[in-house]
């Protein structure tokens, strides 16, 4: 392919979930990639990713989402896991306030095991069980605030308020995440001769190299609290 026909471009870009024990990270991937709930579901061993698919600019954008345990005992946490990674959602359960507590040890330890231009969303999952919630929408925002990050409150269980094949939130907070990494690639490519010439090829795996050094995503704010 001509360097310069963006045209038919592809562009993968890997994606992590981070977050304690039974938010629902594995279920808001499986919402997403294949619009499926599992009420049953076992914690995750290990890592799992799936890829799904975007069309943003006419240009097919891949996402490798990765999946890890959020348990102590099956974590063997590790750089490779946040390597390359461009995006996180790094997710807590509403109904449970410990684990909006640990929050901010999930994001050092992005901090500490990325590259720095990473796009991050705080997503409050569980937003179905309004009945016992433990962490007000104000919090989640607040916390989104302070620490630059994308917002939003989701149900990987609740597919009766939005359009059948979204659950609460679960495709939007994906797919913004996607799009603002592709935003900054963009914007890398426009400032940086040898990023574009990285990117003349017709499929390639974008590795984050943070060169940039300083930039934070910027928040902006959404939930599904009603
Ligand atoms: N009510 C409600 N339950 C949910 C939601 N998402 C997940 N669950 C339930 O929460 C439990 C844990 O979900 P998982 O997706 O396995 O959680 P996880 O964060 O991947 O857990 P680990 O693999 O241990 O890290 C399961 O019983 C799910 O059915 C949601 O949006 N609403």
């Amino acid at each position: 392919m001509d360097s310069s026909d963006e045209e038919g471009e592809e562009y993968l870009f890997k994606i992590v979930i981070i977050g304690d024990s039974a938010v629902g990270k594995s279920n808001l991937l499986s919402r997403y990639a294949r619009n499926e709930f599992n009420p049953h579901s076992k914690a995750t061993i290990g890592v799992e990713f799936q890829t799904q698919s975007l069309e943003i600019d006419g240009k097919e954008v891949k996402a490798q989402i990765w999946d890890t345990a959020g348990q102590e005992r099956f974590r063997a946490v590790t750089s490779a896991y946040y390597r390359g990674a461009f995006g996180a959602l790094l997710v807590y359960d509403i109904s449970r306030r410990t684990t909006f507590e640990s929050i901010p040890r999930w994001l050092d330890e992005l901090k500490t095991h990325s590259d720095t231009t990473v796009a991050r969303m705080l997503v409050g999952n569980k937003c179905d069980l309004e009945n016992i919630r433990d962490v007000s929408v104000e919090e989640g925002k607040s916390l989104a605030e302070s620490e630059g990050l994308f917002f939003m409150e989701t149900s990987a269980l609740d597919s009766t308020n939005t359009s059948a094949l979204d659950s609460t939130n679960v495709i939007t907070a994906f797919e913004m995440v996607i799009r603002e990494i592709y935003n900054n690639v963009s914007r890398k490519v426009l400032n940086s001769d040898s990023y574009k010439a990285e990117l003349s090829v017709n499929r390639i795996s974008l590795v984050n190299d943070g060169s940039d050094g300083t930039k934070q995503t910027q928040g902006l704010y959404s939930c599904c609290s009603r």
